[in-house]
């Protein structure tokens, strides 16, 4: 495995959560440490970004794999945005037109289409709805499912719903006493934190605050496992729209406005699966010594 002194790259965002992306399929290991993504993605000491994705060799008969590494190091199974970004990053170096593509991921294997108008729809596969697969040790409510659980966090008393789009995420569409959340009164970076380490998410969480603003349209702010708040998240987006159709709140196929702006989501019917579609975005491209 060979270690780089300097690593080329590409920056894209997807509604302004932001990524570092590396063409690294000439080799199965990323070309840079944990450590290093962490320095590339400061915002003061290196180029800023929420994470850093590589695209690796083949597996499982796929095109291509994709690994990330979080802002803080850490390495999630999965990133919604990032892969959006991904694909387009790779279809361009590889001179594709619209075209389709399968990569494997440590959440699964996810296929990405770019579509004419520059949008990217990415069939994500179905949800984990297993409690302990998510994984989390609340108690579940329905079945295996934990669906409006009571959690006490940041000292207040919540309804939760965990959903693993490949990554775990914690839906929050109100308050026990069945207050409705309004995302713009949130103190996020006071509450996330204590739910990404609060004990019953053994792998920590991914955390999103939900306002139905009718049954196909809602806005959400989020708190990230590894990078804090962010403008999107494209997994949570996911995964808040299945939890809004378990609580009875929402439709399938429903607009999510983010912070940094919106993505359909639909929950399909006929096979279960989650489709996203959204931007993907090339910024700049350089080469960061290490
Ligand atoms: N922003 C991403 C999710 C990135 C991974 C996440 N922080 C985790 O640790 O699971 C998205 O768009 O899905």
């Amino acid at each position: 495995m060979t270690r780089a002194a300097s690593v080329d790259f590409a920056k894209y965002q997807g509604l302004g959560n932001d990524f570092i992306l590396v063409d690294n399929r000439h080799q199965k290991e990323p070309v840079i440490t944990s450590e290093q993504a962490k320095q590339m993605c400061n915002r003061n000491f290196g180029i800023g970004g929420d994470g850093v994705i590589f695209a690796l060799p083949p597996e499982n008969g796929v095109d291509y794999t994709m690994r990330i590494y979080n802002s803080d190091g850490s390495e999630p199974e999965m990133c919604g945005n990032g892969i959006r970004c991904l694909a387009r990053f790779v279809a361009e170096k590889d001179g594709a037109g619209p075209v389709s593509q399968k990569i494997h991921t440590l959440g699964g294997l996810m296929q990405p289409s770019l579509l004419e108008d520059g949008q990217v729809c990415v069939d994500m596969g179905p949800p984990v709805l297993d409690g302990p697969q998510v994984p989390t040790t609340l108690e579940p409510t329905q079945g295996s499912r934990v669906v409006q659980a009571q959690l006490s966090a940041a000292g207040r008393e919540w309804l939760v719903t965990c959903v693993s789009m490949g990554n775990p995420h914690a839906i929050v569409y109100s308050t026990a006493d069945g207050a409705s959340i309004r995302v713009d009164d949130l103190d996020l970076a006071g509450i996330g934190p204590d739910f990404e380490k609060h004990p019953v998410f053994p792998a920590k969480i991914n955390t999103e605050f939900v306002e139905v603003l009718s049954r196909s349209h809602v806005k959400m702010r989020v708190w990230e496992r590894g990078a804090g708040a962010t403008l999107a998240c494209g997994t949570g987006a996911c995964a808040l729209v299945v939890a809004g159709v378990l609580e009875g709140r929402i439709d399938r196929n429903c607009r999510v406005d983010l912070p940094g702006g919106p993505l359909q989501i639909e929950w399909r019917e006929a096979d279960h699966h989650v489709y996203m579609t959204g931007p993907a975005e090339p910024v700049f491209t350089g080469s960061m010594q290490l």
